[in-house]
């Protein structure tokens, strides 16, 4: 150990000490103060800010702090020492610096000044940061990572300092974070969020952002960490529960779920799109949906499948614009053709104009949504009947005119058309422009669908659409801000859809166009969803670093991308070499040998994740069977589950995208699991980006053209 790195460790040992007794200070300090549970409003919101920092000073002691970081402002000599956690320790207790300055005793990672921290990357040059005053600018002279565990503190690294000479930032720290084991769950990287990350965390609110990452740049950690900043930043604009992030799965959603705790944030709606579908348009219990995952496996499910035509598939002819328009088109015509053409004469003698029904529908209730048109039209009509019926002074006259109306009332009524969503898709999809649009397979499948109350993902987009349409947005169900995970494979229809739903198109759209293993749904231009908004409401990023995998295995997985799919985006990896990839043919009937040789070779390394990918699901639950008969303790994963155990799993590539494991083996990987299609080089190209550290690719017969080597 250096003398310079024994005496920086001494020091922050030191201030960890000193910080650890006043954050425990203020603690004891509120925990005195007995808990108010009377009715007093002011003393109730008073007991609501003491807990709320109680619960931020309990989480500071356990973590207080991760980096430190010396800054000069410009123009002046003296530097501010800042140590920057995951949430700020208020004011009241501060530390002074200087003469003059007060600083917080920890600075939030989301404050303005700490930005420096994630955007200096070394040089003499002063680096400017936003502050709500305006543009601010200082001199970075040391940038270090500290790791506190238990209050105790277990490393310090440098990453810069000037006083050394060097004037670059070093990814030493970086590469021993990236080196670490994954367990089941995605974590916080606060404390080596990169320059280009940073920039996509702090952009301004009220844009849709669109990012293009590639496989493991951190998009679905840096979208979380955004949300977080967004809250921090736009206090008074936003609040949690009107933010929401739509990911692929229930599965994803299990395995992410850490991450905003983790940050401090709670109370963000994190769904499928499905799920938020069902509950909005209350169709959940009248239709059966077919999930995403058995969509998939239509295409995946046996090998041809990955070769069929996705334009023609249902998703992307029902989720484009023109499909929009369409709808659009025809749910304007039953609105604006609503009154039947005719007077309504409850009983001979009265009657209500068909011109006054024009008026009502057309011009008074213009301004509602037109469900709500329909409900008030049906409700004025109601009352209309019962004044004139409370002018009926006989009693014999009353009791026929109530019977009669009763039974007019309810003939006229049927002409009107109803609000409910399930009826008007079963009736648009019957007429004429439906049926032309459509092919003429497609529209016989929905058809027939409709017939037994079954729908597929493109439906419920369709019909959330027109709910929307019929019953408009409510105030209290506008998000403040819309984060979309995995976003290739939402089509336009989605994106136009939840642009209704959100304030100021505040959106955070990313995902990755090599890995659209569901482009038979979504997108494979991000201009076919970026053209919803005008240009100077959109931001465009793209990552290209990848941060999960090592350089063998990026390098190894850019060749696939290469081999299958003209002009594709390539990963470039951050220094952390690791084992080459290996590639290992073998004879049909010993496959199990070779696998389970793997997973002894895994456990010997204590890799706590493994991934046994197979091409379907099928082929998943046989392995999956046999290994469990040798004893090994197995997770199956097609589809069904919820959660992410972690452990050694068993899946089908196309149920591995988004998640990561320590270690994963590809199995069958021959020219007839994984030819040179589009869909087949993506679906590879994704198993082979989920690992982390080693990656084995196990084949039979002729080795897939997409792989490189072949190493026997
Ligand atoms: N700046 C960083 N510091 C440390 N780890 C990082 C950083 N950025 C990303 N990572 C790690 O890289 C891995 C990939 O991140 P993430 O899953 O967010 O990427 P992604 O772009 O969504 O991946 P994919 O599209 O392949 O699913 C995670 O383990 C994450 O913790």
């Amino acid at each position: 150990m250096s003398e310079s790195f024994q005496s920086a460790y001494q020091e922050e040992e030191q201030r960890l000490e000193q910080t650890l007794s006043l954050i425990h200070r203020q603690y004891d300090e509120l925990k005195q103060i007995p808990v108010y549970r009377g009715s007093d409003f002011t003393e109730q919101v008073l007991e609501d800010h003491r807990e709320t920092r109680r619960q931020r000073l309990r989480r500071a002691v356990k973590d207080p702090y991760f980096a430190r970081m010396d800054v000069r402002q410009v123009g002046r000599d003296n530097s501010h020492i800042l140590y920057i956690g995951k949430q700020g320790v208020d004011d009241e207790e501060t530390w002074k610096l200087g003469d003059t300055e007060a600083y917080p005793l920890v600075l939030d990672w989301r404050a303005p000044v700490a930005s420096l921290f994630y955007a200096f990357n070394g040089g003499e040059e002063a680096v400017q940061y936003e502050t709500p005053e305006g543009a601010e600018a200082a001199h970075v002279d040391l940038k270090r990572n500290l790791v506190i565990r238990q209050e105790r503190l277990q490393r310090v690294a440098d990453t810069y300092n000037r006083s050394s000479g060097d004037e670059h930032v070093n990814d030493e720290f970086l590469v021993y974070r990236l080196g670490e084991n994954k367990d089941n769950k995605l974590r916080d990287i606060v404390s080596t969020i990169q320059a280009e990350q940073d920039l996509i965390i702090r952009a301004p609110k009220n844009k849709a952002l669109f990012i293009q990452g590639v496989a493991g740049s951190g998009k679905t950690t840096v979208a979380l960490h955004r949300l977080a900043f967004l809250l921090y930043q736009y206090q008074e604009q936003v609040r949690a529960d009107r933010m929401i992030i739509f990911a692929p799965n229930r599965m994803f959603l299990d395995y992410i779920s850490d991450v905003l705790p983790e940050l401090g944030v709670g109370d963000i709606q994190q769904r499928t799109f499905a799920d938020w579908a069902l509950d909005w348009t209350g169709l959940d219990d009248r239709i059966q949906l077919i999930s995403a995952t058995e969509e998939a496996e239509l295409w995946y499910g046996e090998l041809q499948g990955a070769n069929q035509d996705i334009q023609a598939a249902g998703g992307r002819m029902k989720g484009s614009l023109a499909w929009k328009q369409l709808i659009q088109d025809a749910v304007q015509d039953i609105v604006e053709q609503a009154v039947p053409e005719e007077d309504f004469s409850p009983w001979d003698g009265a009657l209500i104009k068909h011109e006054q029904l024009l008026t009502w529908y057309h011009e008074e209730y213009r301004s509602y949504a037109p469900a709500k048109r329909l409900e008030r039209v049906s409700a004025r009509i109601q009352r209309w009947v019962e004044m004139e019926l409370k002018r009926e002074r006989s009693r014999t006259t009353l009791q026929e005119k109530k019977r009669k109306s009763s039974s007019r009332l309810k003939a006229y009524m049927k002409k009107w058309p109803k609000p409910d969503v399930l009826h008007i898709y079963k009736t648009l999809i019957k007429t004429e422009p439906v049926r032309q649009f459509l092919a003429p397979a497609l529209w016989k499948r929905t058809v027939n669908d409709l017939k037994q109350n079954q729908i597929r993902q493109e439906d419920l987009t369709t019909m959330t659409y027109i709910h929307m349409l019929m019953y408009g947005v409510e105030r209290t169900h506008t998000f403040d801000h819309i984060v979309i995970d995995e976003a290739q494979d939402f089509s336009p229809l989605h994106l136009a859809l939840l642009n209704q739903c959100v304030r100021s198109q505040s959106f955070t759209v990313l995902g990755d166009l090599s890995q659209g293993i569901h482009a038979y749904a979504g997108i494979e231009s991000w201009d076919e969803l970026r053209n919803l908004f005008q240009e100077e409401d959109t931001g465009y990023f793209e990552l290209r670093r990848s941060y999960r995998s090592t350089m063998e295995i990026i390098e190894f997985a850019n060749v696939i991308l290469k081999r299958g799919i003209t002009n594709p985006i390539l990963a470039e990896p951050v220094f952390r070499s690791g084992e080459p990839v290996r590639v290992l043919s073998h004879d049909e009937d010993n496959q199990l040998t070779y696998i389970e040789t793997e997973l002894m070779a895994m456990k010997e390394q204590n890799y706590e994740t493994t991934a046994l990918l197979t091409r379907t699901t099928e082929e998943a639950r046989q392995l999956a069977a046999e290994l469990r008969e040798n004893g090994w303790e197995i997770n199956l994963m097609d589809g069904k589950q919820d959660t992410y155990a972690g452990g050694i799993s068993v899946l089908p590539v196309y149920l591995s995208k988004g998640l990561e494991f320590d270690a994963v083996t590809i199995i069958g990987a021959d020219s007839t699991r994984y030819g040179l299609q589009p869909l087949e080089t993506r679906l590879l190209y994704v198993g082979c980006t989920r690992a982390l550290h080693r990656l084995t690719v196990l084949y039979t017969g002729t080795c897939s053209p997409l792989i490189d080597s072949v190493i026997e």
